[in-house]
């Protein structure tokens, strides 16, 4: 397993949030974690990533042991991280943008962005733009390429879908779906769109109240009565 997560318990203060997690991502897996506003997705992904330290149980990832590693760390081992809101650098143009995210590359910067840019033709266009003059669809495509740019080798992408319309949500899955066969993208994404879900992951996790009740098929949530039943969302 590349992520390996038993009885992770974590949570604000004294609020407890999470209440054991167990989850498993191989090699190549996309993992998809499905769940209402406020069920935990967001702090399952924090506390993957070392922003909100662990109470309770262990985390693995490719081989070490993590559970208590500053974020840092983590991503310096290969965890990448495109979080909610998607952090872009307002003021900063997208080229700007990404040779921030090749604090963590691998080769030389303009290598690292022309290489991650052959995947992401939208942006090549758009190099000088400031990151807060793009759409919301346009901003996670670029959180997305600036994450890359670090060359993660497990993805945790928080509701790449909020906000944004339709037509660029296409360009999103399409570019996942390239870039998981170009790269062999490893990857968990925690969402509340059902579409978005159904079409990427190969595992789909349901998450309530801090803990995973359920792993269903792709295929499964494209059923209105079992995700009724399941997460009591309707598509
Ligand atoms: N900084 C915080 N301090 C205290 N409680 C928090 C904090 N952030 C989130 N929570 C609480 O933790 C719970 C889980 O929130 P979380 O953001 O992980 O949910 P989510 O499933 O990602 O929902 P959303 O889709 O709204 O982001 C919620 O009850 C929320 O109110």
């Amino acid at each position: 397993m590349m992520l390996d997560v038993s009885g992770l318990c974590a949570g604000y203060g004294q609020i407890p949030i999470l209440t054991g997690i167990d989850l498993a991502v191989s090699p190549g897996g996309f993992v998809g974690v499905l769940g209402h506003n406020g069920m935990g997705k967001t702090t399952l992904l924090k506390a993957l990533m070392g922003y909100l330290p662990a109470t309770a149980g262990r985390v693995r990832f490719d081989g070490t042991d993590i559970t208590h590693l500053p974020p840092a760390s983590r991503a310096k081992l290969g965890l990448g991280y495109v979080p909610q809101g998607r952090d872009i650098f307002s003021s900063l143009s997208v080229h700007e943008n990404l040779r921030m995210g090749c604090l963590l590359a691998k080769t030389d910067e303009s290598t690292t962005i022309e290489r991650v840019l052959s995947d992401f033709p939208r942006l090549t266009r758009l190099l000088d733009r400031p990151g807060g003059a793009l759409s919301g669809g346009e901003q996670q495509l670029l959180a997305l390429a600036r994450c890359l740019c670090g060359s993660p080798k497990l993805i945790l992408l928080d509701e790449p879908t909020e906000g944004i319309q339709p037509s660029i949500v296409d360009e999103i899955i399409e570019t996942l779906h390239k870039l998981r066969q170009t790269q062999a993208l490893t990857m968990i994404l925690v969402e509340q769109d059902l579409h978005f879900i159904a079409d990427l992951a190969d595992t789909v996790l349901i998450i309530q109240k801090g803990t995973i009740t359920r792993e269903v098929t792709p295929q499964q949530i494209s059923d209105p009565a079992l995700i009724a039943e399941f997460v009591g969302m309707g598509p």
